[in-house]
């Protein structure tokens, strides 16, 4: 609808709507009275800084009372002899230097239609003082408020409520974890684990909330569904005096093709006292340990042929490696042949560990499955994931040059092809503090001339000389 602009001041006024019309106004003639021309009043537009300069908004066309109370004397209604000037808009928000010095005046966006039903159809209180409401929604929330419309509010007592600094109670008995109660935790953890102490480095601190939540240490192996062993009857133990003599004793195999006994260990001149320690040539062959069991004659810790089963007689210490994760190291020396520790986890099917590592796969998370399939390759295996439980030696990293191997053991079960131990051996001296490594891959190192470079493989970080360049030849071990 046309207006008509009162006389009075001239200001310049700077429409931040976009939306005044030119013909929505009518420039007075000649004031009748005092004769006076009608002075000119810039109408400035401008618009926001966009390419195109203009963005559409969902706003009415301006009229009288959408003008700033604060662009007139007048509060309401346009200033008087008001003559439209439209500027063609620019591309920026600011006035024009030119006018900096002149009566500006804003024209500020009013609220949308829907917005404006909203405001009409609530009755303010008279008394609201400050900010026009017919600009801003702001009086809407004050009328919520004055009508209750905030219940917590409403319900609260604030006078009663005493003010006090303690911690609640919910604080106290839940805290969040801090990476004291981290370690705190995995150091519980540890303890458990029998043997010479196991530590965390202070450089692993980062890496530790994980682990904490997410990983148990074991001492023995933790059977799962679908897994058994052969049936105890199965097994034998041998019939020799206390100290099994090394050419005669039952529970040692042959040599292939001869009647000499396969003797594992010897004691060791070097270590400390009682210290039996891998034979040299053992190092190299591919043979099973058997050692002596509850079964035998001999009984038990007394016999040389325990030495897996005496269990872990060097301290170790998780560390941070970097780009490999946490790796394993050991502060004492640790003389060639001698046992470590043995690989822990639980023991599970093929078939749940194909599952098992096709989702760790997909994740891109780390690898800790270890089939036993040193004596039966055709058959279903059973395998050890040591992801959530398991041995610090989960944590030993693969080296292409490594200074520990894997031994496969039986103890107790020696009828049986499908569950035995995982014995680390120290394939040559060790000096402390020095990383625990073995190869993940042994036949992969042995092959010439040497496999290609699977692109998707995990790639080797080892950084010997000898580096293959990945740890398994397909992107997962195994597949
Ligand atoms: C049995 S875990 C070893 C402990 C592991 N670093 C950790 O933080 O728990 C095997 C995983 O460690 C990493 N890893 C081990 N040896 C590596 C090597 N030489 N280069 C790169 N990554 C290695 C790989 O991610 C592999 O899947």
């Amino acid at each position: 609808m046309a207006q008509t602009l009162p006389a009075g001041p001239v200001p310049t006024v700077i429409d931040l709507t976009q939306e005044a019309q030119m013909d929505e106004y009518q420039v007075p003639a000649k004031d009748e009275k005092t004769g006076d021309e009608p002075r000119q009043v810039t109408f400035i537009t401008l618009a926001h800084r966009s390419p195109e300069s203009t963005i559409p908004q969902k706003r009415k066309s301006v009229d009288a009372s959408e003008v700033s109370s604060t662009t007139s004397t007048k509060s309401n209604g346009l200033p008087k002899d008001l003559h439209l000037s439209r500027l063609k808009a620019t591309s920026t928000p600011s006035p024009t230097p030119s006018l900096a010095s002149q009566n500006v005046s804003v024209v500020i966006p009013s609220p949308s239609i829907h917005q404006r039903r909203r405001m009409e159809a609530i009755k303010p209180p008279s008394n609201i003082t400050g900010f026009s409401k017919t600009w801003y929604p702001i009086e809407d929330e004050k009328i919520k408020a004055a009508a209750f419309a905030y219940p917590r509010a409403r319900s609260t007592n604030r006078s009663v409520v005493s003010l006090s600094l303690r911690p609640s109670d919910k604080t106290l008995s839940s805290p969040l974890p801090t990476q004291t109660s981290i370690r705190a935790t995995l150091e519980q953890k540890l303890a458990r684990v029998k043997g010479p102490p196991i530590t965390i480095s202070a450089d692993c601190d980062r890496l530790l909330a994980k682990l904490a939540a997410n990983f148990d240490f074991i001492n023995d192996y933790k059977i799962q569904d679908g897994v058994e062993g052969v049936e105890d009857g199965f097994n034998a133990g041998c019939n020799c005096p206390i100290d099994c003599p090394t050419n005669k004793c039952e529970c040692l195999t042959n040599e292939p093709d001869s009647n000499r006994k396969i003797v594992p260990y010897d004691p060791s001149p070097r270590g400390p006292p009682g210290t039996l320690i891998l034979r040299p040539g053992f190092l190299n062959r591919k043979s099973m340990i058997y050692e002596c069991s509850y079964r035998c004659k001999c009984k038990g810790l007394k016999c040389w042929n325990h030495v897996v089963q005496r269990g872990r007689q060097v301290r170790l210490e998780i560390f941070n490696t970097g780009k490999r994760g946490f790796g394993l190291r050991s502060e004492d020396h640790i003389v060639t042949g001698q046992f470590i520790d043995r690989y822990l986890g639980e023991v599970i099917t093929e078939n749940v560990a194909d599952v098992r590592e096709s989702l760790a796969s997909a994740e891109g998370a780390q690898s800790y499955l270890f089939g036993l399939d040193f004596l039966v390759k055709d058959e279903d295996i059973f395998v050890i994931d040591g992801h959530k439980f398991g041995s610090a030696t989960r944590f030993m990293n693969h080296s292409c040059n490594p200074n520990c191997k894997i031994i496969p053991v039986s103890t107790t079960n020696h009828a049986d092809d499908r569950l035995y131990y995982l014995a680390f051996f120290a394939l040559r001296e060790i000096p402390p503090n020095t990383e625990l490594t073995f190869d993940y891959n042994p036949t992969e190192g042995e092959s010439s001339p040497p496999k290609k470079i699977d692109p998707n493989a995990v790639k080797c970080l080892c950084g010997e000389k000898n580096c293959r360049g990945q740890l398994w030849p397909n992107a997962r071990k195994g597949q």
